[in-house]
């Protein structure tokens, strides 16, 4: 039986703005086993990366109002910044879009992945050490083993010449080599769960697949869970076994990814997939779906897809959002899912 790793519960993150009360994560809840590859997929602005950040609490400028977030048994919206640290350490890793928000411009690609084996190593003395100003690793022969593995984690994220690029600073680098070194940082922790929000979002299409190819190895490897955060259907049906489909800050559908890619429940979700490239005929624009993203100050009133729906209905502007099981391990939380499509046939 798989092993739960990660256990998100009805967690709600909040911004305080001059406009009021940003809604941003509304009652989100899913789990992440050991080993499994869980995306979350939603257009821009439907709360990916605030849950993912929460998660690891990274959530500042917001404040997690309530719900539960459950690492590896310990829980996380209430930990101390110890423990927080401890899990940063080598329980959990992210990668963000922009790698310039991790790295570090005035210190090596390689230093900086050493600071992170060190991290991981022993988050705990290095934060002592630190502060009594002393170096954790003073020997050479450690100082040379940790700059050996620095050299194996870039090559094993495929930058070509570690040997030579290890003493190279960010700028030196381009988007797609920062973006492997950002992983080699975020691996060099040996991290149970790695979130990645939209890791490959500003790449071109050849290196974003030798990426996401290197993220599959890995979990394989080294049977690392994985929390992809994309608005791409189509990394979600590359590479993860389960999808979590958000939008206005909630959970609009979940389960595996087979079966909501084949047999969505969701309006939502159906109309992310009418959008895809791939479901386009060829020389036509690209299907859009109609209407904007509604605003989470405030929070929502009913469904948040309703003003942009085909099926909505009066019970769809009031009340919560009710959670159909559709599936094994399959829920949508729609009012109308008996009226959505059957599912697509093997050969369309
Ligand atoms: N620092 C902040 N202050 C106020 N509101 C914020 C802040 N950060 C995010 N939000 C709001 O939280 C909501 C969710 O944003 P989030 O970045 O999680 O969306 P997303 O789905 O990850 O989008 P994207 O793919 O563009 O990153 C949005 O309405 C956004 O405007």
């Amino acid at each position: 039986m798989s092993e739960t790793l990660l256990e998100v519960e009805d967690l709600h993150t909040r911004f305080a703005t001059r406009e009021g009360t940003v809604h941003a994560v509304e009652g989100v809840s899913f789990t992440v086993d050991k080993g499994e590859i869980v995306g979350v997929v939603g257009e821009s602005g439907s709360g990916k990366s605030v849950t993912a950040r929460s998660l690891i609490r990274l959530e500042d400028p917001g404040y997690i109002e309530r719900g539960s977030v459950r690492f590896d048994d310990i829980e996380m919206t209430d930990a101390d910044d110890r423990t927080i640290r401890r899990v940063r350490g080598d329980g959990m890793a992210m990668v963000f879009q922009d790698p310039m928000e991790t790295l570090n411009p005035v210190f090596s690609i390689g230093e900086q992945i050493v600071e992170s084996i060190k991290v991981h190593e022993s988050p705990e003395e290095q934060r002592l050490l630190d502060y009594l100003n002393v170096p954790l690793f003073s020997s050479r022969g450690k100082r040379s083993q940790m700059r050996q593995q620095a050299i194996d984690l870039m090559s094993e994220v495929g930058i070509p010449h570690p040997e030579t690029r290890v003493s190279a600073y960010p700028h030196e680098f381009s988007g797609g080599m920062r973006q492997r070194a950002m992983l080699a940082i975020a691996l060099a922790r040996e991290p149970d769960l790695l979130i990645a929000d939209e890791p490959t979002t500003a790449l071109d299409v050849t290196i974003q697949a030798e990426i996401l190819q290197r993220i599959r190895d890995l979990n394989e490897e080294l049977g690392m869970a994985v929390l992809m955060i994309t608005h791409d259907l189509g990394v979600v049906a590359e590479l993860c076994d389960k999808v979590v489909v958000m939008y206005g800050g909630q959970v609009m559908e979940e389960g595996p990814v087979e079966e909501v890619l084949t047999n969505p429940k969701h309006p939502y979700t159906e109309s992310l997939l009418g959008c895809m490239p791939q479901t386009c005929d060829r020389g036509e624009p690209l299907n859009v779906i109609e209407g904007r993203v509604p605003s989470m100050v405030g929070g929502p009133t009913g469904c948040p897809f309703a003003s942009r729906c085909w099926c909505s209905s009066e019970s769809c502007t009031t009340g919560d959002l009710p959670t159909e099981q559709v599936g094994e391990d399959h829920t949508s939380r729609c009012h109308h899912v008996e009226e959505l499509s059957e599912p697509m046939e093997a050969d369309q």
